[in-house]
């Protein structure tokens, strides 16, 4: 089944069942060092300092994340470039170390500026993205982001010879679905329908589909471009917006958050810090492995618990002084539906005037209401993948990040 979907991502945006290519040749054994280990054989000193990287959103959520990870933990980093539309001030403290950092401010939508930015590089990691559930941006801004601007990285790889390309996807390529079908305990093979309507996940099936296809495409000098697509689920951890909009949202409402979805719709969700671990450890692990890592997807996953969206983050946000009231039976479902459908209304209404974007709309119950856990080990068979930081450290950081960034630290 093809994909549909017209080029803003309106209609219905039909994948296949989303299932990634059935794994070829042997899983690898547990031959791996421990996570963290340097790539094998590689002396951490300057004359191993040789592989220039790119990061595409390197001052978003996840690309700082990733570009703070690869300055930790590849060793043979000469040249680190950072691309954003935004470029962030942290950035300028990164540039008194060995690695040469260079911040480039850019726009994956205009092909030119991502064909100089990656011409040179050994690898590109591409997370830049519009993430957009909220209705803050069109459909057809979000495609051109999402999809074109992936295509342009594509092209410039292929253009400049650039061979290792990883690609940052979401677990919303598979679902929820616009059926509301549950995906639990699911992995990379788990037939699944994966049917979306809405602009973001429509987006990033595309551009995901694009990366994979891509896979085995010759590049410039004759050699073949290797590429891989991970699908993080909900990611946590420091800087994550919404975790700070629900903990305002619940100092203006008196210390209290209310329940909307009941606590047995579990949600997987993924330390930041092990997502960019995830996009390290492929970079480094994808040239030796290119026959079986090459047009594959991996889940992004770790020990965080599977809880109700809203339990989760009380995780961080009961610490802080929050607390959940459960309101299940005075805001019944259908009338969040309600609300929902008319703060999409509202939205609508007010859109000349001015940005109306709630965190509730009608996506956004959906998915918060419809149960998506990932059991996998695919990546650590594939290429030894192990968090580097557990539930308890990823939780510790997260408060800490939390209380410090509003002042509520003890
Ligand atoms: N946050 C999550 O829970 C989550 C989960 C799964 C996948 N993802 C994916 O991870 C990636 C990063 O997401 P995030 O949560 O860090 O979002 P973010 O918005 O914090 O970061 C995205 C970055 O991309 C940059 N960007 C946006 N448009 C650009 C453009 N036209 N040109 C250049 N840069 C541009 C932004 O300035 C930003 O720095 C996205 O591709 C997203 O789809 C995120
Ligand atoms: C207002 C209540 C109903 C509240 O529970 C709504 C929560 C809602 C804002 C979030 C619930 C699930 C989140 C999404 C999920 O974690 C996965 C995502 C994929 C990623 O690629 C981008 C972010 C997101 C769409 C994430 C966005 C917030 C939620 C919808």
């Amino acid at each position: 089944m093809g994909q549909e979907g017209g080029a803003s991502g309106r209609g219905r945006c039909v994948g296949r069942l989303a299932q990634a290519p059935r794994e070829e040749g042997p899983s690898s054994g547990g031959q791996f060092g421990h996570p963290g280990t340097v790539a094998a054989g590689m002396a951490d000193s300057a004359e191993t300092r040789k592989l220039v990287y790119l990061v595409t959103g390197g001052c978003g959520f996840l690309g700082e994340h990733v570009v703070r990870m690869l300055l930790q933990r590849e060793p043979r980093l000469y040249e680190l470039r950072v691309f954003d539309l935004h470029l962030g001030p942290w950035l300028e403290e990164l540039k008194t170390g060995p690695v040469q950092v260079t911040a480039i401010q850019g726009d994956v939508t205009q092909a030119h500026e991502v064909a100089a930015a990656v011409a040179g590089a050994h690898v590109v990691i591409h997370t830049a993205g519009l993430v957009d559930v909220f209705g803050r941006a069109s459909p057809e801004t979000i495609y051109e982001v999402n999809v074109q601007g992936t295509k342009n990285v594509i092209e410039a790889c292929v253009q400049t010879g650039t061979r290792f390309l990883v690609y940052t996807s979401s677990m919303e390529v598979v679902g929820p679905n616009i059926k509301g079908h549950p995906f639990y305990r699911g992995n990379e093979d788990t037939p699944y329908e994966a049917i979306h309507r809405h602009p973001y996940p429509c987006s990033k099936a595309q551009a995901e589909r694009l990366v994979l296809e891509a896979n085995g495409r010759k590049v410039h000098g004759g050699l073949s471009l290797v590429t891989c697509a991970l699908r993080p689920t909900g990611i946590y951890g420091e800087g994550h917006q919404i975790m700070r909009d629900f903990y305002h949202q619940g100092l203006r409402l008196g210390g209290r958050l209310f329940r909307a979805i009941p606590a047995s719709v579990e949600h997987s969700r993924v330390y930041v810090g092990n997502v960019a671990w995830m996009h390290v450890l492929v970079a480094q692990e994808l040239e030796q492995r290119a026959a079986l890592m090459g047009g594959q997807v991996y889940f992004c996953y770790d020990e965080s618990p599977y809880k109700s969206y809203e339990d989760f983050n009380m995780e961080f946000l009961g610490p802080c002084g929050l607390r959940l009231v459960d309101t299940r039976l005075l805001v019944p479902y259908w009338l969040l539906m309600l609300l929902a459908t008319l703060n999409a209304l509202l939205q609508w209404l007010l859109r000349p005037l001015l940005l109306y974007a709630p965190l509730l709309n009608p996506y956004t119950l959906a998915v918060a209401n419809t149960t998506f856990t990932v059991s996998t080990n695919k990546a650590q068979r594939h290429f030894g993948y192990k968090p580097l930081f557990s539930w308890e450290d990823s939780r510790t950081r997260t408060i800490r990040w939390v209380q410090a960034v509003e002042g509520s630290a003890p």
